[in-house]
């Protein structure tokens, strides 16, 4: 079985972060692993606190795996303050970690910090280059790249400037523009472009989360990037379909078997 690993902070009402992302793993038929970076008190209305874990301590969950698993893929979500992201780049390094999906996660869709403003460019120097795919959402990428990005060709722009940053690929996700849900993804050489008519509903907590985690799974998986990330933005689309009404806000997407297997991807 293929074995891929999160690198990613805690939700606990389980729609984001190393949830989603283990739910992510069992609905693609994966063995899941964690490295907790923050816990965060939140739900579906918002996030409430958040307590990181001490740098060291998330260097020993990183050896402990690598010590002992190989890991086929593996994925960075929420990585809080700077020493955090220096030790998961030491960390990565030292352990020769191939294939990583870097979710560059900043900003809640609450509207809650999980970056803090100073660890931006800890992230851009230091993370950027190891991955081998990076997926901001708009306001990410503008914020990497201190552009705004309005319209498709913004959008092309931007994954340029990203991908001079180091990344192998990048996914610009196009969650946060109007209309069809278009996702760009660049590889230096060829631009793809990745639809799905935008679904309306409010419960979209932890897309993002999600649709990283699947793209690891699928690159675990010995998936070439673009296959991969075609069936990752079909795993997504049907999870936000069957999204679900639970708690007061922001609703999460839903993870089952079924999803996968109606994606046409049980095969691979
Ligand atoms: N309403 C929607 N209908 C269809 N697809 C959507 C919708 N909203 C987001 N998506 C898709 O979901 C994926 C995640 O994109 P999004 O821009 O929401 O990421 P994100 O902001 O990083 O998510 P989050 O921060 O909630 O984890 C992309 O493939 C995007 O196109
Ligand atoms: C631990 C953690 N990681 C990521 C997100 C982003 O997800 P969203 O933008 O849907 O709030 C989150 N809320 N919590």
């Amino acid at each position: 079985m293929k074995k891929v690993l999160t690198i990613a902070g805690s939700d606990t009402c389980g729609g984001a972060g190393i949830q989603a992302d283990l739910k992510t793993f069992a609905a693609h038929g994966v063995y899941g692993m964690s490295v907790i970076t923050a816990v965060t008190a939140q739900n579906t209305q918002g996030v409430i606190a958040v307590q990181d874990i001490k740098p060291e301590i998330i260097g020993k969950q990183i050896d402990a795996i690598f010590e002992d698993i190989e890991v086929d893929a593996l994925k960075i979500g929420m990585v809080s303050v700077s020493e955090t992201i220096e030790t998961i780049r030491d960390r990565l390094i030292e352990h020769n970690v191939k294939r990583i999906v870097l979710d560059p996660v900043m900003i809640s869709k609450s509207g809650y910090p999980l970056l803090k403003e100073d660890a931006r460019k800890a992230l851009i120097t230091n993370l950027l280059p190891l991955a081998t795919i990076v997926t901001p959402n708009i306001p990410e990428a503008e914020t990497i790249t201190g552009r705004p990005i309005l319209n498709l060709r913004d959008v092309k722009e931007a994954a340029k400037i990203i991908l001079s940053l180091g990344p192998a690929c990048v996914l610009l996700k196009g969650g946060h523009l109007e209309g069809t849900a278009t996702d760009i993804l660049f590889d230096g050489k060829v631009f793809s472009e990745f639809k799905a008519p935008r679904l309306n509903t409010k419960n979209t907590h932890g897309t993002g989360c999600t649709l990283s985690a699947s793209i690891a799974a699928n690159l675990a998986k010995d998936m070439e990037m673009t296959r991969a990330v075609e069936a990752s933005k079909k795993y997504i689309t049907m999870a936000i379909e069957h999204s679900l009404e639970i708690g007061k806000g922001v609703g999460p997407t839903h993870h089952f078997y079924e999803i996968y297997k109606k994606a046409g991807m049980m095969d691979e």
